[in-house]
């Protein structure tokens, strides 16, 4: 098979592959170089309409479905994934950008987080509570909440679908997912796979179009019970105060500002290869990037000497080319806002030690970037850059960097290296983060739960945690026995 037999120029409603009602498309593009790859559906409210229908008539069957058969659909969507996991990575890195080695990877863990639902959903364990007065029996049960509606981003368009669809479709939920416009095909992908491992129609639907008038209609049908989001926290927000019109329970994985904080004490090389990783991975587009990196003074010019060896030594270019570790980024909107970033901070003071302009390569390519001498009086101190500019700052204690890593509205992940236990616990204990990693700079995975505190989300994914946003908890009281 090659990519192209996985890229549906449709969307899935009630088990067809269908087009928009108005005929309308939208072009889709590969952004190494602005090519049409092909077109999508410009649905709307109808078509999501429809496929809510389609979700709600198969939700009764599809919840009472015998949980093994549940988790054996599970076990072949897994398979299907790792089955076409080239040709579905090939066609994530043609729609969005990111190396080959990334997205071969974004496929792998999505499957893991299937078959780790697969696992969890035999878990899903309710209680039989001690009532406080004879002749009273009282049980907890779980129960799928119902219809989902998800909406998703272009930077992981298939792993944040993934750890949606994995814990919902566990549970015996049924979905209408909204993947992002600018990267929709590993999104229909997932309905494509759902057909491949035999799943019932109308169990997984996918619409791609407006993405105001898809949400409006999921948030006004009292039948979607669930919004599950990733994505910017403006956007988050703005679903948030749509889903109390009908009360719908939410799930928000938003925006983030990490900190990666390095003590004197470091090993400065697992730092540094913590740095690369943290900052440069999917060209900086993650919301667990690296977004400010604090070095305690003692080690900072050392660091910033070994940051800059690796971060110059890396390949730019084609995600389909052979060592490829840099792609473009999305579109020339982000390239234009990591530019206004790297200019607030030269004005502000900032040194630029390695890159800081567009890549000789032309289009959406940037050069990977550092700059020293970063204060918190700069923009990327408080927004998200989303992009390979990785800002430096000097610190000189730890009660310093710590307030300072905690001086954000976001919460989502945070990092720090340092070789003494009892600061790795104040650390652990003092920072205000969803996720922290210690000596790690890449902590994502499917045994833990995802997600962050403040404005960077609720719920969290992954994790037997992960599980819990797709049920419905029921008391049940039994008297006179
Ligand atoms: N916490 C997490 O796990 C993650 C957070 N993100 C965040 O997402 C952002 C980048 O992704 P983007 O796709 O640009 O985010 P975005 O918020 O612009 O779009 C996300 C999704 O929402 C849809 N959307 C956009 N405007 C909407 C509206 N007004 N109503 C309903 N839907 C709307 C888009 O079509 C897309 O499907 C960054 O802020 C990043 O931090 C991205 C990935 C993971
Ligand atoms: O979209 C993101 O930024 C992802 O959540 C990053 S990860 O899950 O691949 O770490």
């Amino acid at each position: 098979m090659a990519f192209q037999d996985w890229m549906k120029q449709a969307n899935l409603i009630g088990g067809e592959w269908v087009g928009a009602d108005s005929g309308e498309t939208i072009d889709v593009t590969n952004p190494v170089d602005g090519s049409v790859i092909g077109t999508i559906p410009k649905g709307g409210k109808a078509e999501t309409e429809r496929a809510i229908s389609a979700a709600t008539e198969a939700f009764p069957g599809f919840r009472d479905m015998s949980l093994m058969d549940r988790c054996n659909l599970l076990w072949r969507l897994h398979d299907a994934l790792m089955d076409n996991q080239k040709e579905l990575a090939e066609l994530l890195t043609v729609e969005m950008g990111k190396p080959m080695a990334e997205s071969m990877g974004e496929i792998a863990i999505g499957a893991q987080y299937v078959r780790w639902f697969a696992e969890e959903a035999r878990r899903a364990k309710g209680e039989i509570v001690p009532a406080g007065v004879n002749g009273r029996r009282i049980l907890v049960t779980k129960h799928a909440i119902g219809v989902v509606g998800m909406i998703t981003p272009w930077n992981f368009p298939s792993s944040m679908l993934a750890r949606k669809v994995a814990p919902a479709l566990a549970m015996g939920c049924t979905v209408v997912a909204k993947p992002a416009t600018a990267t929709p095909y590993s999104g229909l992908a997932w309905g494509a796979l759902c057909e491949e491992a035999g799943y019932p129609k109308g169990v997984m639907n996918v619409v791609t179009g407006s993405a105001k008038d898809i949400s409006k209609a999921m948030m006004e049908s009292f039948a979607v019970r669930k919004i599950t989001f990733t994505g910017s926290t403006e956007v988050g927000k703005e679903l948030m105060r749509g889903a109390a019109d009908t009360v719908k329970k939410v799930s928000m994985e938003l925006g983030g500002n990490a900190p990666f904080v390095v003590f004197d004490d470091a090993d400065i090389d697992k730092a540094i290869d913590g740095a690369m990783v943290s900052k440069f991975r999917n060209a900086g587009q993650t919301c667990v990037c690296a977004n400010r990196i604090y070095v305690q003074a003692g080690i900072h010019d050392a660091f910033v000497a070994k940051l800059k060896a690796r971060t110059e030594a890396m390949k730019v270019g084609d995600g389909r080319e052979d060592g490829v570790e840099q792609g473009p980024m999305i579109d020339m909107d982000a390239v234009e806002k990591v530019e206004d970033f790297v200019a607030d901070a030269k004005a502000k003071g900032g040194e630029i030690v390695t890159g800081g302009d567009r890549h000789e390569k032309g289009g959406t390519f940037f050069q990977p970037t550092i700059i020293t001498g970063a204060t918190q009086d700069m923009k990327f101190a408080h927004e998200e850059i989303f992009g390979p500019i990785a800002p430096v700052f000097k610190f000189e204690t730890e009660e310093e960097a710590i307030r300072l890593a905690n001086d954000t509205v976001y919460g989502l992940a945070c990092y720090a290296y340092t070789s003494d236990l009892g600061r790795a616990f104040r650390l652990n204990e003092g920072l205000q983060y969803g996720m922290i990693g210690i000596n790690s700079g890449l902590i994502t995975t499917v045994e833990a739960p995802f997600g962050g505190v403040k404005e960077s989300g609720l719920g969290k994914e992954g994790g037997s945690q992960g599980l819990e946003d797709y049920v419905e908890t029921k008391y049940v009281c039994i008297d006179g026995i």
